[in-house]
This record gives structure tokens, C-alpha cells and sequence, in this order.
């Protein structure tokens, strides 16, 4: 029998928050029953100009949330601050986070790994939820064993607060696993615009882009003697993510450590 799931929802009037209500609306064994907002303390989510008709208490504090429900699975979807407190909320209370939000730092991540192992909770921070991405995120790891010259560019709508995405620095963290360090470029390159050659990881450059009508894109480029290799995933909306929100929803409550990525799950 397909366990149920009590959930409540950080950031439910946000891009990724609306679909993530619309997910658990859809799906039989998941039951919302509460959403964290920065505002609209007190009130029903369905009264809320723009959301789905779901009936649940809308609430600022989370804390308060979590002493007023009974919940498994918080799916933070915000911004760095407010998923480090939410996070911190959650462990408190042993409600399991799944966590889209990024902008998280290694050093956030392994306390928060020892955290969970320490309290026995799971938890699942994935920086990009998209299966496609996971699978760019793959193959590129793979490449990288063979051509170890590469460049990240990420697109992303212009209301994105954070640079570079999580997937990027994601996808450099797989690639460092198959790839010695290595400056890359010409040894003597300078730069007359400050950042033209972009962030760099271990030698490897990330380039971000911000523009309205994008929602979130990535390629990853390898160059070697004579040719190029150019790995390449599109978002086109983001009902594109909500397969593996819940595929992080169902294995948080079953396990009990912290997982960062969700290939690591799949
Ligand atoms: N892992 C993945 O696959 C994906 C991850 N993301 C990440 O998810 C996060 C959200 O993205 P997106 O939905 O596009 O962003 P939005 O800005 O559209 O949504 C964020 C929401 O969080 C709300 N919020 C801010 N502070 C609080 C708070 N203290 N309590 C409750 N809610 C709060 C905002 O409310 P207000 O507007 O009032 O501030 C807003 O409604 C980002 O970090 C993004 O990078 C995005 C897409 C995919
Ligand atoms: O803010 C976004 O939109 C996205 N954020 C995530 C990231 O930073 O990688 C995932 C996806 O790229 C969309």
C-alpha cells in the first residue's frame, strides 16, 4: 500500500510553490496540510488571489505550523535565509525537509548532513529536480573522464536571486569527481572586463545568464583537439521539476540521512 504523506509547503505563492501545491493537490497519497508564507499569516491559502481552491491554514511562523500540525515532509521552496531556518525548524520538530531552494554552501550542507544523521531524519537538498538535469549532470560527470577542458553556461529567468545556479555549481562538483584540477585557457589570459571569463571551480568557468523569458537552461561544453562536445538541458516550464519533488517527497520519509542531489536517489 502506497504510504500516506502529511505535507505542509514554504513559498507556496512562488513559481515552484504553486506547481508543488497543484502536486500535492493531484496526487492520492500526499495530503497538504498547512503552507509557510512570508505573508497572509492567519488565512486560507484558497483565499489567496491566484492559488488553487486548497483549503489550509496559510502561516508566517513555522515553528507555530509545525506545534499546530502533524506533518512528515516540509518541501521548502524560498530563498537560502529562510530555508536555513526552515531547515532548522524542521530537524527540531522531526519533520523531514525536501529542499529545492539553493544558494545552500558546502559548509551549510555537511552540518546539515550530521544534523540528520545525528537525529536520525531525512532530508533531501536537490538543486535541480528535473530528471533531464540529472542526466545532463550524468553524462557530463561521465564526459569530463575524457575531456577535461569544459565550460558551464546557465540560463535563467531574470527574477532569479541567485548566480551561479545550484545547478551549475552541482554539475562542476560531478565533473571534480572525474577530472584532475586544471587551470584552463591560455596561462597568460587577463581579463579587461572584470568577469568576462565567468566564475571558476578547479579551473573550470560558469557563465550565468539572466533574461526575461528564460525559465531554467544549462549546457555544458568540452572542447578537445578538433572538437567540442556540447551537453544541453532545457526547463521549458516548471511542471518539468514536480516528477522528482515527489520522488524526493517518497524516499524522505523512508530514510533517514541527509541526500544532496537527487541522482543519488533515482
Ligand atoms: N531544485 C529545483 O529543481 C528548483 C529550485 N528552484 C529554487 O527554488 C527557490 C524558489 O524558486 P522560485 O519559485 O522560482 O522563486 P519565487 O521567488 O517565485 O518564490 C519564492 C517564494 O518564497 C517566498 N518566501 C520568501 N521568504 C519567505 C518566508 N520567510 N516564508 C515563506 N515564504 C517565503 C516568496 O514570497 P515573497 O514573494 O513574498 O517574498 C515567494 O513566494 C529558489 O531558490 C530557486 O533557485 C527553482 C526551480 C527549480
Ligand atoms: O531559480 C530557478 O529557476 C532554478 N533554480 C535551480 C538552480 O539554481 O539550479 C534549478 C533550476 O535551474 C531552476
Amino acid at each position: 500500500m502506497t504510504k500516506h504523506i502529511r505535507i505542509a509547503i514554504a513559498g507556496p505563492r512562488g513559481n515552484m510553490g504553486t506547481e508543488a501545491v497543484k502536486l500535492t493537490d493531484r496526487t492520492e497519497h500526499f495530503e497538504l496540510c498547512a503552507v509557510i508564507d512570508s505573508k497572509n499569516n492567519g488565512s486560507r491559502l484558497k483565499d489567496i488571489a491566484g492559488m488553487p481552491a486548497v483549503d489550509v491554514p496559510v502561516y508566517t511562523d513555522i515553528n507555530q505550523c509545525f506545534q499546530e500540525n502533524t506533518i512528515d515532509v516540509l518541501i521548502d521552496l524560498t530563498n537560502p535565509e529562510t530555508g536555513r531556518k526552515h531547515l532548522e525548524a524542521s530537524l527540531a520538530h522531526g519533520v523531514s525537509p525536501v529542499v529545492g531552494t539553493t544558494g545552500f554552501t558546502e559548509a551549510d550542507i555537511e552540518k546539515l548532513s550530521r544534523e540528520a544523521e545525528q537525529k536520525q531524519i531525512g532530508v533531501v537538498i536537490a538543486p535541480n529536480f528535473a530528471i533531464g538535469a540529472v542526466l545532463m549532470m550524468k553524462f557530463a560527470k561521465m564526459a569530463a573522464a575524457y575531456m577535461p577542458d569544459v565550460e558551464i553556461m546557465e540560463m535563467h529567468h531574470d527574477r532569479k536571486l541567485d548566480a551561479p545556479s545550484g545547478t551549475a555549481i552541482k554539475t562542476a562538483e560531478l565533473i571534480k569527481e572525474n577530472r584532475a584540477s586544471r587551470r584552463q585557457g591560455h596561462e597568460n589570459e587577463t581579463e579587461s572586463l572584470a568577469g568576462a571569463r565567468g566564475a571558476d571551480i578547479d579551473g573550470m568557468k560558469i557563465h550565468s545568464v539572466r533574461l526575461p523569458g528564460l525559465v531554467a537552461h544549462q549546457q555544458v561544453m568540452f572542447g578537445g583537439a578538433g572538437q567540442t562536445l556540447t551537453i544541453k538541458h532545457d526547463s521549458i516550464n516548471r511542471e518539468s521539476f514536480m516528477p522528482g519533488v515527489q520522488l524526493a517527497v517518497e524516499h524522505v520519509v523512508e530514510h533517514k540521512e541527509l541526500v544532496y542531489g537527487l541522482e543519488n536517489i533515482m
